[in-house]
C-alpha cells in the first residue's frame, strides 16, 4: 500500500452486531478493475464488550476506549476520524453502507437521500442489532457532508430470489401480505461468494452449494446456479443457526412460556435472544467459539455450548442438502468458518452420510479446498468481502446516477 491516496476513494462502512468495518477502496482504474483488497481498511471490534479494539491493515492492532453510554457511536466516531486522517485532502467519490434490511422495497441498492433514511429507519424493530448504527454512520455523514454521495447495499437484496415456498412462513395468510416472511441476511457475503466461487471451482460452483457464514451473526445459504434458493436466516436474524448471543431457531411456544408463565417482559425477551442466548447463553462464559474450545475438557457447559452450536450447523446443511438434492460444493467463510479449522472439522464429521471428509492438513492450514481427495462433496474455505461488494455497488449506482459521479 503506498501512502499516498489515490485520485478516486470509495469507502465502505460495514456495521456488524459487534464490529463495524471500514474501506477505503481506490476506485480510479474504475468499476471492472476495482481491486478486491482495499487501498487501506481495518475494523472495530469487541463494540460493547469489556475490550474493544482498532484493527488495521498495515498493522495498528491497540485498544480503543469506548464510553459505556453509546459505545457504537464513539467508535464510529473514531474511524470516521481515521478516516479523514488518512485520506488528507483526497476528496471521496462515494461511502457505501452495507445495511442489514432493505425491507420489501428493496432489491437493489439505493442512493442515500432523507426520504431512503427515514424508510430505513422502520426496519429498525427488523434488525435491532444492526440497522440503528448503519443509520447513524449515514445520518452523521448526511450532516457532515450533505453533497457527498452515499450507497445502502442490502443484505436482504440477494435472497429476493427464493422462491415462494421459501419465502413464506406458516402464519396466516394475511401475515404474508403484511411482510411477514423469510428475507433471509448476509445477502452481501453471499453476492461475494457468487462472484469468486466460480474462478476458484469451475463450473462445480454452479452446481448444489451451501455457503456456511459462520461469524457473530451466523447464516447458511443454499445456492443453485449462483443463486439463493433457501437460507436460514428469516424474517429476522435471529432464526436459523445458534450464534455467539443469538438464540437461532427456536420454538416459538418457548417465547411465550418465558412471556406467560415466567414473566419476561418484551424488552427482557427481546434482550435474552439477542443478547443472552446462543454460545454465551449456554456457556455461562464467553460468545467465542475459540475461548470456548480452550475450556471444554473442564468445563461442561462450554462442551454443551460447541456440541450445540455444531449440531446446529449439521441439522440445518441437512435441510438444505435436501433441498438442493444433494451437495457439491461445501464453503466455509466469515470469522469462525474461515479461521476455526476445528469447528470446520466437526461439521464436515457430521457430514459424514454424505461422503464429505476432510484433509486434516488443509483443514488446520485454512487452505482454500479442504476436502480429503475421496470427498463426495468439495469442501472449501473461502474469505468473506462483503465490502468489495459494496463499493462495486456504490460505483454501479453513481454511474447510473447522471450528475452525481
Ligand atoms: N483469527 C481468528 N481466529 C478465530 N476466530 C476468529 C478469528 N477472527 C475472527 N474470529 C471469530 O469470528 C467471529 C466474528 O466474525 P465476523 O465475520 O468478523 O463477524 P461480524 O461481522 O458479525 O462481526 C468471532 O466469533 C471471532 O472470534
Ligand atoms: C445479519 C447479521 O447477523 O450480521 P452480522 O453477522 O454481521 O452480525
Ligand atoms: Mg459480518
Amino acid at each position: 500500500m503506498s501512502d499516498t491516496a489515490p485520485d478516486l476513494v470509495v469507502a465502505v462502512l460495514n456495521c456488524g452486531s459487534s464490529s463495524i468495518k471500514f474501506a477505503l477502496f481506490d476506485a480510479s482504474a474504475g468499476l471492472q478493475a476495482l481491486p478486491r483488497r482495499p487501498w487501506w481498511g481495518g475494523k472495530v471490534l469487541g463494540i460493547g464488550g469489556p475490550a474493544p479494539r482498532l484493527q488495521t491493515q498495515d498493522g495498528t492492532d491497540r485498544p480503543l476506549p469506548l464510553g459505556d453510554a453509546a459505545p457504537y457511536h464513539d467508535a464510529l466516531a473514531a474511524i470516521l476520524a481515521a478516516l479523514r486522517e488518512r485520506l488528507g485532502s483526497t476528496p471521496l467519490q462515494a461511502v457505501a453502507h452495507r445495511v442489514v434490511h432493505g425491507g420489501a422495497a428493496h432489491a437493489e441498492p439505493v442512493r442515500v437521500d432523507a426520504g431512503v433514511l427515514a424508510e430505513l429507519r422502520s426496519y429498525i424493530p427488523l434488525a435491532p442489532l444492526h440497522q440503528p448504527f448503519a443509520l447513524e454512520a449515514m445520518e452523521a455523514l448526511l450532516q457532515l457532508h450533505p453533497t457527498l454521495p452515499q450507497v445502502a447495499c442490502f443484505d436482504t437484496a440477494f435472497h429476493r430470489s427464493l422462491p415462494q415456498v421459501e419465502q413464506m412462513l406458516p402464519l396466516p395468510y394475511s401475515a404474508w401480505e403484511r411482510g411477514l416472511r423469510r428475507y433471509g441476511f448476509h445477502g452481501l457475503s453471499y453476492e461475494y461468494q457468487s462472484l469468486v466461487l466460480p474462478e476458484r471451482h469451475g463450473a462445480q460452483a454452479s452446481g448444489r452449494c451451501i455457503v456456511a457464514h459462520l461469524g457473530s451473526g451466523a447464516s447458511l445459504c443454499a445456492l443453485q446456479g449462483l443463486r439463493s434458493v433457501a437460507t436460514t436466516m428469516g424474517f429476522s436474524a435471529l432464526d436459523g443457526l445458534m450464534m455467539g448471543t443469538r438464540c437461532g431457531a427456536l420454538d416459538p411456544g418457548a417465547v411465550l412460556y418465558l412471556m406467560e408463565i415466567e414473566g419476561l417482559s418484551l424488552h427482557d425477551v427481546g434482550q435474552l435472544l439477542y443478547h443472552q442466548s446462543g454460545l454465551l447463553g449456554v456457556s455461562g462464559r464467553s460468545a467465542e467459539p475459540r475461548e470456548l474450545l480452550a475450556h471444554e475438557a473442564d468445563d461442561p457447559r462450554c462442551a454443551a455450548a460447541l456440541a450445540l452450536f455444531v449440531r446446529r450447523i449439521v441439522r440445518e446443511i441437512g435441510a438444505l442438502v435436501a433441498v438442493l438434492g444433494g451437495l457439491d460444493l461445501l464453503v466455509f467463510t466469515a470469522g469462525i468458518g474461515e479461521h476455526q479449522a476445528e469447528i470446520r472439522e466437526r461439521v464436515v464429521q457430521g457430514l459424514g452420510f454424505l461422503g464429505a471428509s476432510l484433509d486434516a492438513a488443509a483443514n488446520a492450514a485454512h487452505a482454500p479446498v479442504i476436502s480429503a481427495a475421496q470427498s463426495t462433496v468439495r469442501v472449501a474455505v473461502e474469505p468473506a468481502n462483503e465490502e468489495w461488494v459494496a463499493a462495486r455497488h456504490a460505483l454501479r449506482v453513481l454511474a447510473a446516477t447522471p450528475g452525481a459521479a
